[in-house]
């Protein structure tokens, strides 16, 4: 059975139909498949794109960012010493530079010029929007009163295919591509039956309920306050406190004292506290009627188990239920509560574990709603080493999923002692504004700062060694566009929205395509364009090459010299 629903917007995505329904990986946590090549996949955009870029000419964001060969805006070579260019800036993006840093900020020691930092609008791809309006799709008037106060209109296509759905009481499986609105796809229809914004059919049911009537279970505690921001922006400064977090690193002692005194309905944290919390008593889930798990393949890995078990155990489970629960386990108590999994990157271990707890549960993504039992099991490795004959089955799908179809993707060689100098130039080149660049470990990323303070780059850090309020300062500096490039390690990789991001740079090669495809969704959130860079040794690039052919995407190499990016027409390119 297929069940049809919403408005399926005219402008189809090109890419995104050709997406297909298929998830592989069997096992969490994951392991990187190996993979021939990616036959076929998003080769109408590589022939696009290619029509644009392998003309030898200079790309920047700036042409990056323009839909047709007629707006190629010529840039200017840039200085090599990286200082401030704002007139090329401002004649491509049509922004005026900020003024200047705030005079708290210091800069390094440096004595050099400072780039200006530029905080651009970049142009959102309305393709990507549904045809459908929130009144549509039955949101409640307050609601939408809300949403339109906070300038959201329309819904995206993940929005409009998974309100309808999770009001129809599934639970659900939510998979769209990294930037495509999945927080409201969920955040919405839960608000639509709990709150002060409720339809009005719901006052009388939710009134008779007390306590915490919605669980959201975030694997770090950026995405965990990101979420928390995005329910308060929606339920309004009077309102707020019906949200509390739950994160770890905060002072519990004061969490167990919001709870208390606020009665919220609603919370949102990381599975550590939110199972300490509640195995200490403070905690009552049990009326609870929606459990949201975002990220959902991270959170069901191996690391976080303990406390999932207990939180997928506790949650929506009325007293007096038993809590021996047969040959199904603690997950299958699922008739009290609907259970939303959400994520960019579904691997089949996802859909199985959704099908055997979850009551009629569905997999919603931008364009079609199936039911779990309709999707197959991905045909097996035939054993270790050994390709699978058929390319399209092989190909890391949910990788491939996840990424947003409007981001170019480039990588280039460099000695590993010139990475942060090929960094700069790369910026420079593309006349990036706000970058984020990863590295794999914690330690080298102050050495970067450090280089890049020193060439007049504003940087800073951000990895989980900082103390959760110098985190979240970090976050606010870089957001509000103090700083050009932010350095940092896999803490950012999944979630992070910061919507002016036009630039990703693997300073370090991510581990499998996965990780790759969680990075690279820093950038071109919500149809806007962007570029992923990753600048490897010489003897690496065959990992690239490797990549391309796991994700489907075209990763052109290339190089930046005299202030031009440089892309290199590749024999083997499919
Ligand atoms: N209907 C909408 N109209 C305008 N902006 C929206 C809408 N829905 C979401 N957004 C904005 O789009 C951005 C991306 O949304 P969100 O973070 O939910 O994406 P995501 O799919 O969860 O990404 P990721 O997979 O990286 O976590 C956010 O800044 C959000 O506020």
């Amino acid at each position: 059975m297929r069940l049809i629903i919403g408005q399926v917007h005219r402008n189809v995505l090109a890419l995104a139909s050709s997406r297909s329904c298929f998830v592989v990986g069997d096992h969490l946590p994951f392991r990187m498949l190996s993979l021939p090549r990616a036959a076929g996949f998003h080769q109408s955009a590589w022939r696009g794109s290619q029509a644009v870029k392998d003309s030898g000419s200079a790309l920047t964001l700036a042409n990056l960012e323009v839909q047709s060969k007629a707006d190629y805006v010529k840039k200017e070579r840039v200085p090599r010493t990286g200082g401030p260019r704002p007139s090329s800036r401002d004649s491509s993006f049509g922004v005026k530079p900020k003024k200047a840093y705030s005079p708290n900020l210091r800069p390094a020691k440096s004595t050099l010029p400072k780039s200006p930092v530029v905080k651009k609008k970049l142009k959102i791809d309305e393709a990507l929007f549904s045809a459908s309006s929130f009144e549509e799709l039955g949101l409640p008037p307050l609601l939408i009163d809300r949403l339109n106060k906070e300038g959201l209109t329309s819904p995206t296509e993940v929005q409009s295919a998974s309100i309808p759905v999770i009001s129809q009481r599934h639970d659900v499986v939510i998979q769209s591509y990294t930037g495509s609105g999945k927080t409201l796809a969920y955040l919405l229809p839960i608000l639509s039956e709990i709150g002060p914004l409720k339809r009005a059919g719901e006052q009388g049911n939710s009134d008779k309920r007390s306590g915490i009537e919605a669980v959201v279970v975030a694997p770090s505690r950026e995405l965990g306050m990101q979420i928390v921001r995005e329910v308060e922006k929606i339920l309004g400064p009077d309102d707020k406190r019906l949200v509390q977090q739950l994160v770890g690193g905060a002072n519990r002692s004061r969490q167990e004292e919001a709870l208390k005194k606020n009665k919220p309905i609603i919370v949102v944290g990381t599975p550590g506290r939110i199972s300490e919390i509640s195995a200490a008593g403070k905690l009552q889930t049990h009326n609870c009627r929606f459990l949201v798990l975002d990220e959902v393949d991270q959170l069901l890995s191996f690391n976080y188990r303990e406390d999932m078990h207990r939180i997928l155990e506790h949650v929506g489970r009325r007293s007096g239920t038993s809590s021996s629960s047969g040959i199904l386990g603690p997950l299958a108590r699922r008739s009290e509560r609907q259970t939303i999994l959400v994520s960019a990157t579904i691997p089949f271990s996802v859909i199985r574990a959704a099908r055997s707890w979850g009551h009629d549960p569905v997999l919603v993504r931008a364009k079609s709603v199936v039911p779990l039992d309709s999707i197959a099991v991905p045909r097996p490795m035939l054993s270790q080493g050994e390709p699978n004959s058929d390319p399209a089955m092989s190909v890391n799908q949910a990788a491939v999923d996840s990424l947003p179809p409007s981001l170019d993707h480039y990588y280039c060689t460099s000695k590993a002692q010139h990475k942060v100098d090929t960094l700069r130039r790369c910026i420079h080149a593309l006349e990036a504004q706000t970058v984020i660049a990863f590295m794999n470990n914690t330690k080298p990323l102050k050495d970067v700062v450090f280089k890049l303070e020193a060439r007049g780059m504003k940087a800073i850090e951000l990895h989980g060694d900082l103390g959760k309020l110098a985190r979240s300062t970090v976050l606010k500096k870089f957001k509000a566009g103090e700083f050009r490039v932010l350095v940092t390690n896999e803490l950012s990789a999944r979630g992070l929205d910061v919507p002016e991001c036009d630039l990703v740079i693997n300073l370090d090669l991510p581990t499998d395509s996965t990780h790759y495809a969680h990075r690279a969704g820093r950038t071109g959130r919500l149809g806007r364009k962007g570029a992923v860079v990753s600048i490897c040794e010489e003897s690496e690039a065959f990992i690239m090459r490797k990549m391309r052919k796991q994700l489907g995407v075209p990763i052109k190499p290339c190089d930046f010299t005299e202030g031009q990016i440089n892309v290199h027409k590749e024999e083997d390119v499919e």
